[in-house]
């Protein structure tokens, strides 16, 4: 079944109040950003979604696929929800190398695995400063290797229709070209987020307060080019992190020359 959009309905706050937003209908293509404070209901918002909550979680919400309530066998089963996560605290425990890992994975899901390992690594290496091979064990990558890895695997093993994306910022990885690569084509993406760069990145955004969704955000024209503008900045902290990481000393025309270039 092709997915095309996600409805939510909308629940109550905390207080039992109901929420403001009373739908919200995400379609295909579209990367829609969650904002709000800290405890005001983000991860509560996909964790609804990735459950295809029917009024049975505390928020009360109802989510609808294609304007239908989901079949309880979609429910149920992991596997025909179609929908992938990813979040900051994920972490790999298998004890196996990564090429084990992403055949195994491949293996799982029916595809065909020629070239596939190399193509998983050179996208994950085009997230991180710090190079996977693919002999390396699991267990032994960096924060900012898991997240690229895991990121790849997603975008070309996972390949699910909808992304759910729980803060990906603080891993250490090129955030912008991430979601992008998340997003690929014709994906339903939401990403809870703090950062500006990728919270301007999406199409719109909802607003949490108080585990309530009290506002949507369109993003403007302005707020798209204000979001490139700070992810070259971005791409810069970046690179400064990776010459002080591997011991190299940064001088004042470090930071001439990309005041010029941002
Ligand atoms: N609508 C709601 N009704 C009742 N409880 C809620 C609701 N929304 C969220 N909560 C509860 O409030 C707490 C904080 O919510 P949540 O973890 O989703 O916030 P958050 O915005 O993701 O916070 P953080 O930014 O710190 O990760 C959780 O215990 C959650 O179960």
């Amino acid at each position: 079944m092709e997915i095309t959009e996600i409805k939510i309905i909308g629940g109550v706050d905390k207080c039992g109040n109901d929420e403001n937003v009373r739908e919200l209908i995400v379609k295909k293509g579209e990367i829609f950003g969650v904002v709000g404070p800290t405890g005001s209901g983000k991860s509560n918002l996909i964790s609804d979604i990735e459950q295809l909550s029917q009024g049975d979680t505390v928020s009360g919400r109802k989510i609808m696929i294609n304007n239908e309530i989901p079949s309880s066998e979609m429910r149920r089963d992991p596997r025909k929800r179609r929908i992938a996560q990813l979040s900051q605290n994920m972490n790999f425990l298998a004890d196996m190398t990564v090429e084990e890992f992403l055949l195994m994975h491949a293996k799982s899901r029916g595809i065909n695995s020629e070239g596939l390992v190399n193509k998983v690594i050179e996208l994950a290496n085009n997230l991180t400063g710090e190079p996977i091979k693919k002999d390396y064990n699991l267990t032994i990558l960096s924060g900012g290797q898991s997240r690229s890895l895991m990121v790849a695997d997603v975008a070309v093993i996972s390949d699910s229709p909808i992304v759910l994306i729980d803060e990906i910022e603080n891993a250490g990885i090129k955030k912008h070209e991430a979601l992008e690569l998340l997003a690929g084509y014709g994906k339903i993406v939401m990403v809870i987020t703090h950062d500006p760069v990728l919270a301007l990145m999406t199409n719109r955004r909802v607003v949490m307060r108080n585990g309530a969704m009290t506002e949507i955000i369109e993003t403007s024209e302005e707020e798209k080019e204000v979001s490139k503008r700070l992810n070259d900045l971005d791409g810069w902290m970046l690179s400064m992190r990776e010459k002080v990481r591997h011991g190299e000393k940064l001088s004042m025309g470090d930071i001439q020359n990309t005041c010029k270039t941002c």
